[in-house]
């Protein structure tokens, strides 16, 4: 969808050797993937997504936007083909939010009628009452509602491309987390290409399919963000990852995707020695004993009933479970909720509070310590 061939710029500074601010950029950021610019400060993020609207003019290399050459397009065709979103948001104070969301339709003469639906639909997709909101001035609203607002201007015209050059940067780490969900919430159903300027490590493993750190104008590693993390390529992308690394490599991994594929679900009058069997047969050493409406009521272990034989049920042996962890969550939270109750192990619920199946601290650490994963890879 974007392809960037040796994209270069050199800005002249009078008196001095020019900055190089982009040196020979090449990737491909595939239709519908996020793919974030991450690098310290100064490394040319904001350069290089500012070339793709031509906000600034590139020295040499090419950049296609569909397989179409962007060098045969005018800007200004261009930027309505690209939704831009910047930190400082820049609404117009003396419109309404609703004004705000419609210019760019409405400088595109688009049916007036149905931008004003859409403008609705995108604020509920943001969990922002239009009824409240849409007669709003921008001053009228907090800076992380602005924020939402800013994100939604640059949908409204319903360009396939966005530029987003660190739009949650100045919104609070809560607040930043509930705007970075809603947005890939928001994406998940549209499907817009997107490239977004980021320093935080945290935010791009987060956000993105793909992730792009630069150096001084040099792209020093593009790839998921889990191989990123698994095999830095250099010096310089392993320290800008962090120590902790294998760590942040929970967060990629949803607690779904790690649960052991047989549930040992018991039910508390079935008989000890059938019970026993099953997780022999399993190599389990925990079984879950679920209540008739699909709660986790507690567990046994092998350990505890191998070695009755007195024709007993589940019953007498349960011990409390020791929390539950929600299947939609990732491993990061599912490892700090095992440390919290000092368990190996946890119970998977659904949002209904229904026994799924488990995770062990063993799985993930051997998940770890496998290949690089991809969103969705599940365990064997
Ligand atoms: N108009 C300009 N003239 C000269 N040098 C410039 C100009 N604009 C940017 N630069 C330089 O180009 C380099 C890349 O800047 P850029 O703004 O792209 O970095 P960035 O990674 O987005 O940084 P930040 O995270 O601080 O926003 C920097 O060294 C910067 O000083």
């Amino acid at each position: 969808m974007i392809r960037l061939e040796n994209l270069t710029k050199h800005f002249e500074v009078p008196g001095k050797e020019p900055v190089i601010a982009a040196n020979n950029v090449s990737m491909h950021v595939g239709k519908g993937e996020i793919c974030i610019f991450l690098g310290p400060s100064g490394c040319g993020k904001t350069t290089a997504l500012k070339m793709i609207n031509k906000l600034i003019p590139k020295t040499s290399g090419k950049i296609y936007i569909d397989g179409q050459d962007t060098d045969e397009l005018d800007p200004i065709t261009l930027r309505r083909e690209i939704g831009y979103v910047i930190q400082q948001i820049g609404l117009f104070p003396n419109m309404t939010i609703e004004g705000n969301i419609c210019v760019v339709p409405d400088l595109l003469k688009m049916d007036r009628k149905a931008s004003r639906q859409k403008a609705r639909e995108l604020m509920e997709m943001v969990n922002l009452d239009p009824n409240i909101f849409l007669k709003r001035y921008p001053r009228e609203l907090s800076g992380g509602q602005q924020q939402r607002i800013g994100v939604i201007r640059a949908l409204a015209a319903d360009p396939p491309v966005m530029l987003m050059d660190e739009p949650f940067g100045a919104i609070d780490p809560i607040n930043r987390e509930v705007i970075q969900d809603e947005f890939l919430k928001l994406n998940a159903e549209l499907g817009k290409t997107v490239l977004f300027v980021s320093h935080d490590i945290d935010e791009a493993i987060k956000m993105g399919d793909k992730v792009a750190i630069f150096r001084e104008g040099v792209l020093e590693q593009f790839d998921t963000p889990d191989e990123i993390l698994a095999n830095p390529a250099n010096q310089f992308v392993k320290d800008f990852v962090g120590t902790d690394r294998a760590l942040k490599r929970l967060k990629l991994i949803g607690v779904a995707d790690a649960i052991m594929p047989f549930h040992m679900a018991v039910d508390p009058e079935d008989s000890l020695e059938t019970v026993a069997e099953k997780m022999r047969s399993h190599g389990a050493h925990i079984a879950v004993v679920v209540g008739p409406r699909g709660r986790a009521r507690g567990y046994i272990t092998k350990e505890e009933i191998q070695g009755d034989s007195s024709g007993g049920v589940v019953d007498e042996y349960i011990d409390p479970i020791p929390g539950t962890i929600h299947e939609g969550d990732n491993l990061h939270d599912a490892v700090s909720q095992m440390y919290s109750h000092a368990s190996d192990w946890l119970p998977v619920v659904d949002d209904d509070g229904c026994y799924k199946g488990y995770i062990t601290q063993h799985t993930i650490a051997s998940l770890l310590g496998g290949v690089p994963r991809k969103r969705g890879d599940k365990i064997s």
